[in-house]
């Protein structure tokens, strides 16, 4: 009989681990690359990893590894779950492994400087590969724990989100597709942004009139700047839209909602990370948004607020201040062309 090719995840955290763990449960061998060869051989001899997702039993399937050139060379399909500050540092010495594969980034992230998103460097990096993205809402640890979930695969690509949705759809992880992958992908990396205000409203008690407000207020703000760089504004009304920015806006399992609870708790911003220990996109995210905003001239108050309190020396009271204040406009943009 004809040997399965392995399909290769990189990245040993959290959402790598969920990812490997749901294809290895339908039935594919994995190649789960990561850069710690002392977490590789523990999640070999003990079958979990313990230091990003406690307690999920890592499946047969899954063959933890540390060789980065041979996994490659050894897979056709790639899923892609690094941190966006490292992905780049990673694959680009890898470029001429990358010739002609799938690469699938599952990394919800923004390059400071160039404003890219994953797949566009992945794009750059390797322009002979078929790239495309996954994204939507996807705890990890809900994931892992096999709750019931969707997520969108999304590529100009059809045959890849095909083929994705074949090795990932399951009797617990749904996948829908979509064409529109500057939009899903988009979806994913600026909503973490809010869910860092989301939870430092929780850690103020604030009531669910007010989390509402900030979570559709925070998708109108998304859209009006997604639409400025010529996205599709109907993609957010999708899973990689409201879907990711209601579970992220309302989760405590969620890292950047983590964040701002701590800093809604009084903490600083370094001590409110390094509680977390976990990767949190949404700072990151946050400046290189706010920066970006400024340049193409999209009002986005909530993304100035948090940034004024993040990096300016303004505290939580003057900006809820200010933003209640502030003249309320149209309640859903892109209705008529006057926006009213
Ligand atoms: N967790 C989630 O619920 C979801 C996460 N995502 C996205 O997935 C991406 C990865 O997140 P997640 O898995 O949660 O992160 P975690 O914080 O759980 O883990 C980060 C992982 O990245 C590794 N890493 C960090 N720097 C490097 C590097 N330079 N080279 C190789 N490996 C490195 C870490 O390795 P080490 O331990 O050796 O430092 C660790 O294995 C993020 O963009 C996130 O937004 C998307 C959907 C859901
Ligand atoms: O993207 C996520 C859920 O869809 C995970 O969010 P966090 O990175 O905030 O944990």
């Amino acid at each position: 009989m004809k040997q399965q090719q392995p399909i290769a995840v990189l990245g040993g955290g959290s959402f790598g681990t969920a990812i490997a763990n749901l294809l290895a449960g339908n039935g594919h061998p994995v190649r789960h690359w990561m850069r710690d060869a002392e977490q590789a051989e523990t999640m070999r001899s003990v079958r979990e990893n313990p230091r990003y997702l406690k307690g999920v039993k890592i499946h047969a399937n899954v063959e933890p590894v540390t060789d980065l050139a041979a996994t490659l060379a050894d897979c056709q399909l790639i899923f892609v779950a690094l941190p966006s500050s490292a992905l780049r540092a990673v694959l680009q010495p890898q470029a001429q492994a990358l010739v002609g594969k799938l690469l699938v980034s599952t990394t919800k992230g923004v390059e400071p400087g160039t404003f890219k998103l994953m797949s566009q460097i992945l794009e750059e990096i390797a322009p002979q590969a078929r790239i495309g993205v996954l994204s939507g809402p996807n705890l990890a640890r809900e994931v892992a724990d096999q709750a019931l979930t969707a997520s969108v695969v999304a590529s100009e690509d059809e045959a890849l989100c095909r083929q994705v949705q074949a090795v990932l759809h399951g009797r617990t992880f749904r996948v829908y597709a979509s064409a529109d992958r500057f939009g899903v992908e988009l979806g994913g990396a600026l909503k973490n942004v809010y869910a860092i205000i989301a939870g430092m409203a929780a850690a103020l008690g604030m009531g669910e009139n007010t989390k509402s407000m900030l979570i559709t207020r925070a998708l109108a703000e998304m859209t009006r700047f997604a639409v400025k760089l010529g996205a599709n504004p109907m993609t957010f009304l999708g899973l990689a839209g409201v879907g990711d920015l209601i579970v992220t806006c309302s989760s405590p399992k969620s890292r950047n909602y983590q964040v701002g609870f701590a800093l809604g708790e009084g903490l600083s911003l370094e001590d409110a990370i390094g509680r977390l220990g976990e990767v949190a996109e949404g700072v990151n995210t946050l400046k290189v948004l706010k920066a970006r905003s400024e340049e193409l001239q999209v009002y986005m108050p909530l993304v100035t607020g948090l940034h004024a309190i993040l990096f300016e020396g303004r505290t939580l009271t003057q900006v809820i201040e200010l933003l209640m204040r502030a003249e309320p406009k149209t309640d859903v943009d892109f209705i008529s062309p006057s926006g009213f």
